[in-house]
């Protein structure tokens, strides 16, 4: 098994605005694929584009707003496009294998690690697993909404070499490219700071849907599991080899971090926390850069109704995301020890552990 590659292709370089499969574009997309997999890499494809392919079957003449007729476009457009991606891989030699994905799926630990698995098998067995968002289940609150984030969390589960997300535009510009004419490209970029982010917008058509913004949001992700990204356009043949070969038409998402465990990945990206902890500038210092575990010390402030064993998010006092842990204390006992030192707590409540969060069961997100 090569090395993994996880390409993510857009509604947007699939379909048109007036709806339907461009059977020429998907046939040049599975063309570039099958390229990487000669050259020895296993390849993961995520793809959008089922509501895109599925809408106009219906009689809608634009993409549709509302939830279940996005649903009932998917459920026409998955099979079209699974359909389209079987015959065109199928003619490469290669065999396309459909996964469809929810939210929920990804914070079930058991769920999430039966998809892992099955990857792991089809790509041992040199299929191409192809995965879109579960969009007929998915349900709003839920939902990924666009495969970016999705293609991430693949990537990072997988621990794969690289994540490729091709769009209709080749990288991140200063601005909109299709609003400014003046836009210029950003070639590199090491850390996704919130100035960045602000230069992204949303989509520039309308069958897609996150625009760079949700691009950016996956870059980050993929980067905190140490996976490198590239987003930008294969448009010509050979493209995409370009793009893994660091010399593509897009952006460069650069990380020195190394891969992370699946544990430690559920628990950044997949789990629901269930509070909110607030620490102090010293807590915060030693969560963010000395690797200690959380004492009840430094905690200043918290909310929701969370047990010993829940995930929490813990934050500065600022109130930015440092990250996230497994809880030691039930809510209502770390109420009444917050600010303390240790010998003071141990003398007031039982706690199993003295920790509030251990190390071995946090991550810091930011
Ligand atoms: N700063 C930016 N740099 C590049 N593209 C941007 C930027 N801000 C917004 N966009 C828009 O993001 C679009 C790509 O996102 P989207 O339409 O969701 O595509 P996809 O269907 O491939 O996910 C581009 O066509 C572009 O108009
Ligand atoms: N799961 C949906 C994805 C919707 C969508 O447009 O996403 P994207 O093109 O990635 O912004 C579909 O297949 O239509």
């Amino acid at each position: 098994m090569g090395e993994c590659i996880v390409v993510k292709i857009g509604s947007s370089s699939l379909t048109s605005d007036e709806g339907g499969l461009n059977r020429n574009k998907l046939d040049f997309f599975v063309s570039e694929l099958s390229s990487l997999k000669k050259a020895g890499y296993s390849v993961v494809l995520v793809t959008s584009g089922a509501v895109a392919a599925g809408f106009r079957a219906l009689g809608f003449t634009s993409r549709p707003k509302l939830l279940h007729e996005k649903q009932a476009s998917a459920a026409v457009g998955q099979a079209l496009l699974m359909q389209a991606y079987q015959e065109s891989f199928g003619r490469d030699g290669h065999t396309a294998a459909q996964i469809l994905l929810t939210r929920t799926d990804f914070s079930n630990r058991r769920r999430i690690e039966c998809a892992l698995m099955t990857m792991e098998e089809l790509l041992r067995q040199g299929a191409i697993p192809v995965i879109n968002e579960n969009d007929t289940v998915a349900t709003d609150e839920l939902k990924f909404g666009d495969n970016d984030m999705i293609s991430a969390l693949v990537a990072n589960l997988l621990k794969a070499k690289q994540l490729i997300i091709l769009t209709d535009t080749d990288g991140l510009y200063t601005a909109d490219p299709r609003k400014n004419k003046d836009a210029r490209r950003i070639e590199r970029v090491s850390q996704i700071s919130e100035d960045l982010m602000q230069l992204a917008g949303g989509s520039g058509s309308s069958v897609g849907t996150g625009g760079m913004r949700s691009k950016l949001e996956a870059a980050r992700i993929a980067m905190r599991g140490g996976v490198p990204a590239f987003v930008g356009r294969a448009a010509e043949p050979g493209d995409m080899r370009l793009a893994v070969d660091d010399i593509g038409k897009g952006t460069y998402f650069e990380t020195k971090l190394g891969n992370l465990p699946v544990k430690k990945q559920w628990l950044g990206f997949h789990s629901m926390p269930l509070g909110r902890i607030v620490v102090d500038a010293g807590a915060e210092d030693a969560l963010r850069t000395g690797g200690k575990s959380l004492l009840p010390a430094g905690v200043a402030e918290l909310s929701g109704d969370f047990h010993h064993g829940d995930v929490v998010e813990v934050t500065g006092l600022s109130g930015d995301t440092i990250g996230r842990g497994i809880v030691n204390y039930d809510a209502w006992q770390l109420k009444a020890v917050a600010g303390m030192n240790s010998d003071e707590v141990k003398r007031r409540i039982e706690v199993s552990r003295i920790e509030v969060i251990h190390r071995d069961e946090w991550i810091t997100l930011k």
